[in-house]
């Protein structure tokens, strides 16, 4: 890919300023009589003018015209019936749900027009809910650019890396990162190397946050200053036919303007798209056992619209780790959630199913409270062996994630019917056998006594115990060790409970 690396600001829900050209953006004020460069003034909220301060987002963006210079807005006239935010014709259903990759076209598909809504809960008129959808493109949109009214866009790429122009100006986004586009922010896509394909979370209430940390403290997870956004960057394109799309409700209007929209020459405020590396992510689990609940893993919420409530969605990845949990079944647990869970996977196997039919650039859906987890595989692997857990990695190359919602989404007719819809998805499970047996109690792997660590006494005191530090720590097998730690003891051991 040609061109140099793109230049950044880094932060998160900063107060941002950028100029394109020196002594662009007025100072002392927002509004003067007459802007620097003859530029005209204008606002984007993101919030009601009221809002508290901690939450109010706005921008001011000085443009060589303003963004009412357009000829009516009227249906654009290009079909994408697959885009939709009306969920009142979905499909609810307590089957597992999941898609094979979906497929990237061979006619010219540009990125609004490859965009296909899966499901979705909520009204974007009320601005509350959220939609998901996936794109499939294999074109640049020219002259051509978008501004979603109904939400702000999360865009996970799992194919293709893609430039977003926006009115703030360019961000580069390849897979393995996201961005975030805010209500209401023109933007364009242009494919950087070919054909693409990802996911997109929309939500119609509220924006992205950070989540809190409570115990974890202040560091950890995603971090503010990996959140870049573009510096400011304008084309003078005048006297063509510039096609703004809009959407409402889930419609696409189209408006034809005779200059780019792209003619943003400073801007201050904190109402701006990013994007995020996924690999900053600094991910906090458990270090002795059990498998936590994957909230630790949230990238970005949309923090609940009352005080107390449930977030509107939350954005969670399944990044590369170290699993050292000991005496503890491994992959993600079988579950029943309030929360309707939406998964895709960019890149490799995910921990929890290795059955091979959840793929890159294809998704899983689970609603409110349908029995999920691993697969037969997954199971017998990750429960089956005896004796020490030793550390294991997942692997660099694998990268899943979920789009996580206290709403029960609607599927829709298309998503249903669609040729790539897994109809064997619950073969996956067929194959899980009972293994009780009454007359048999297997031994307990071992619990440390007393406070005190088997492990680390087996180890000669020597955190980790293994040769390298990481290896199995060998109290957890030899019996003799076990006593010696815990006093001669031969505590929840074979000798106690077999
Ligand atoms: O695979 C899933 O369903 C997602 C998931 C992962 C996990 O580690 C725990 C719970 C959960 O829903
Ligand atoms: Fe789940």
């Amino acid at each position: 890919m040609a061109g140099e690396p793109l230049e950044y600001l880094a932060g998160f829900g900063n107060e941002f300023h950028s100029e394109a050209l020196p002594g662009a953006l007025p100072q002392g004020q927002n509004n003067p009589k007459v802007c620097p460069y003859g530029l005209y003034a204008e606002q984007l909220s993101g919030t009601h003018f009221t809002a508290p301060r901690v939450a109010n987002r706005r921008s001011w963006l000085y443009r060589i015209r303003p963004s009412v210079t357009h000829e009516p807005f009227h249906p654009a006239p290009f079909p994408n019936d697959n885009l939709t935010a009306d969920f009142t014709a979905g499909h609810i259903t307590p089957n597992q749900l999941r898609w094979r990759p979906f497929p990237v076209p061979t006619e010219p598909v540009d990125w609004v027009r490859g965009l296909f809504t899966l499901c979705g809960a909520g009204r974007a008129g009320a601005k509350d809910g959220i939609a998901v959808h996936v794109y499939a493109c294999n074109r640049s949109m020219e002259r051509s650019a978008l501004a979603n009214a109904d939400g702000d866009m999360l865009l996970v790429p799992q194919q293709g890396a893609l430039r977003l122009i926006t009115e703030f100006g360019r961000l580069d986004v390849a897979p393995g990162e996201i961005a975030v586009v805010p209500r209401g922010v023109r933007f364009a896509v242009e494919l950087r190397c070919g054909a693409a394909r990802g996911y997109v979370l929309e939500t119609f209430a509220g924006h992205f946050a950070l989540p809190d940390l409570g115990p974890i403290g202040s560091n950890g997870l995603a971090s503010p200053r990996d959140f870049l956004h573009p510096v400011a960057w304008y084309e003078d394109v005048e006297g063509v036919s510039y096609q703004v799309l809009h959407k409402l409700e889930g419609q696409l209007f189209v408006g034809s303007q005779s200059f780019s929209p792209f003619n943003v020459v400073a801007w201050h405020g904190n109402y701006v798209p990013y994007k995020y590396d996924l690999s900053r992510f600094c991910p906090v689990n458990s270090v002795a056992f059990d498998h936590p609940d994957p909230s630790i893993f949230t990238v970005l919420t949309v923090p609940p619209l009352a005080p107390g409530g449930p977030p509107v969605a939350d954005f969670v990845i399944f990044p590369p780790r170290w699993l050292v949990a000991e005496r503890t079944f491994r992959p993600p647990y079988y579950h029943r959630n309030t929360a309707s869970e939406f998964m895709g996977l960019i890149r490799g196997q995910y921990e929890a199913k290795v059955d091979g039919g959840f793929l890159p650039g294809g998704a899983s859906l689970h609603l409110c409270m349908t029995p999920h987890g691993p697969d037969t595989q997954t199971f017998e692997r990750a429960s089956g062996g005896s004796g020490a857990d030793a550390p294991s990695h997942l692997g660099h190359e694998t990268l899943a994630f979920m789009f996580e919602t206290s709403a029960i989404p609607r599927v829709t007719p298309a998503a249903l019917g669609c040729p790539n819809v897994d109809r064997d998805y619950y073969k996956c499970w067929v194959g899980l056998k009972s293994h009780f047996d009454p007359s048999r109690r297997d031994p307990l792997p071992a619990v440390p006594a007393g406070g005190k660590a088997a492990g680390a006494a087996a180890g000669g005191g020597k955190p980790g115990g293994g040769a390298n530090g990481l290896g199995p720590t060998p109290a957890l097998v030899d019996g003799e060790a076990k006593a010696a730690a815990n006093g001669g003891v031969v505590a929840n051991g074979a000798g106690v409970l077999g």
